[in-house]
């Protein structure tokens, strides 16, 4: 049930649908084969053009769209997962006559791939899943080469679960890291985990966390969250003791900000509204403006992603960003600081994007970051804050962002 689950979610993100928007393709299966539908199609997007390069050493002609995705599938299974070959090259057969007449057809093939496919004796020394092109040579550029290798290895591996826990707060079992966040590594049902109904933590990557930490809210501040939903930023900063409004273009979105501020029983003032147009009635201490961008830092998370975008809204989004940096430093009071943050690997969005607004505003500085278990060698020139998915790699990695605190001039 799970495996053809897995197929669906395929089939859907070749006709570009996101994981996340496919909720409905996994109707009728139970919760645990749903995870496990979503575990399987994550891990063949992350590993697709490996198990083609092994798929492609045993056929002579290119498989059918869903054909291909059931051999992928079941060579993932094999080298990647573990899975024993016989339970998966019978699953894979059977799945394949379900395929209609084309099925039928094909469903030698596919059982003589397989089997030789399960014999494949270097899978761990094929190249990782590489970026698309759009985002490999922008990041190639700025890192070069063995970065850009590594940050494909490490959208392999996928992501752990982190948690920001509220001050004092500690989870049984989870890793403490050294920026504050907590971890915790396999599979987990995130409401099943300790403390969920007592709201004494939240999911938020380690690298997401930073922005809000950078920001340094002290109790009773005004800040003004910028770009705020899910809300992960928007609670670290109410936890903190200032005094928030949140504000987002999204009201749907917003509503899981107030879902997620209810179970951790803090509050905010939630403003759905163009952060462009939006003037608040008192002036704000500072911002966090956490613009939209490409989040191609999440594709650990994320792996569907190469596969439905392909950069042509890169430029629309720059041009975003750089007029919400404005408006945000129009906001606040001289002297005053804001953070702007992006979960993206491109230079073009983060720093650059820091370059061209200390061009624009004569007076703006950088501030240094100096945050507790974050590595010096994370500092951009421009002074920003650069994490990568090929940090940490021990501790199992964590999402590209770029980040950065900006002082108006007094
Ligand atoms: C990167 S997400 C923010 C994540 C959030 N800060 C957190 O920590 O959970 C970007 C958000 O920007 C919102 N957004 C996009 N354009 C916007 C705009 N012009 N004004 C306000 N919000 C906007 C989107 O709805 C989305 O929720």
């Amino acid at each position: 049930m799970a495996r053809s689950g897995a197929l669906r979610l395929l089939a859907g993100v070749r006709d570009g649908l996101s994981l996340a928007d496919q909720a409905g393709a996994l109707k009728g299966l139970a919760p645990a084969d749903q995870a496990r539908a979503g575990r399987l199609a994550a891990a063949v997007l992350r590993h697709r053009s490996r198990a083609d390069a092994v798929i492609a050493a045993h056929v002579s002609r290119k498989p059918a769209p869903q054909v291909a995705d059931v051999l992928r599938l079941a060579v993932v299974e094999m080298l990647e997962l573990g899975g024993a070959a016989h339970g998966v090259v019978d699953a894979a057969v059977t799945l394949t006559r379900g395929l209609g007449h084309k099925g039928q057809a094909a469903a030698g093939m596919v059982n003589a791939v397989l089997r030789k496919a399960a014999g494949h004796g270097g899978w761990r020394d094929l190249p990782p899943q590489p970026m698309p092109g759009w985002l490999r040579e922008p990041v190639a550029a700025a890192h070069g080469e063995a970065v850009s290798l590594a940050i494909e290895a490490a959208h392999g591996a996928g992501a752990p679960l982190d948690l920001t826990p509220k001050p004092g707060v500690s989870v049984e079992g989870a890793e403490p890291l050294p920026t504050g966040s907590l971890r915790i590594h396999g599979p987990v049902q995130v409401s099943a985990l300790p403390g969920y109904d007592q709201g004494g933590w939240w999911v938020q990557d380690a690298a997401a966390a930073l922005p809000a930490r950078l920001l340094d809210p002290q109790p009773g501040e005004r800040i003004a969250d910028l770009c705020a939903a899910p809300g992960g930023k928007t609670l670290q900063l109410a936890a903190a003791g200032a005094r928030v409004t949140a504000v987002d273009i999204s009201p749907a979105r917003l509503r899981r900000v107030a879902d997620n501020l209810s179970r951790c029983a803090l509050s905010a003032e939630l403003v759905a509204a163009d952060a462009l147009d939006w003037r608040p009635d008192a002036i704000p201490d500072a911002v966090l403006l956490d613009a939209p961008c490409s989040a191609t830092g999440t594709i650990r998370r994320h792996p569907d992603l190469p596969f439905l975008r392909d950069g042509s809204g890169i430029p629309a989004l720059v041009d975003l960003q750089a007029r919400l940096i404005d408006h945000a430093l129009s906001l606040i009071p001289p002297g005053g600081r804001m953070v702007y943050a992006v979960c993206s690997l491109l230079p073009d969005e983060g720093e650059a994007q820091v370059a061209a607004a200390l061009a624009r505003h004569p007076g703006l500085a950088v501030e240094q970051p100096s945050l507790p278990g974050t590595d010096p060698s994370w500092i951009t020139p421009e002074g920003g804050l650069r994490t990568r998915p090929d940090h940490w790699p021990d501790r199992g990695g964590m999402d590209g962002f770029f980040m950065a605190r900006l002082r108006k001039p007094g």
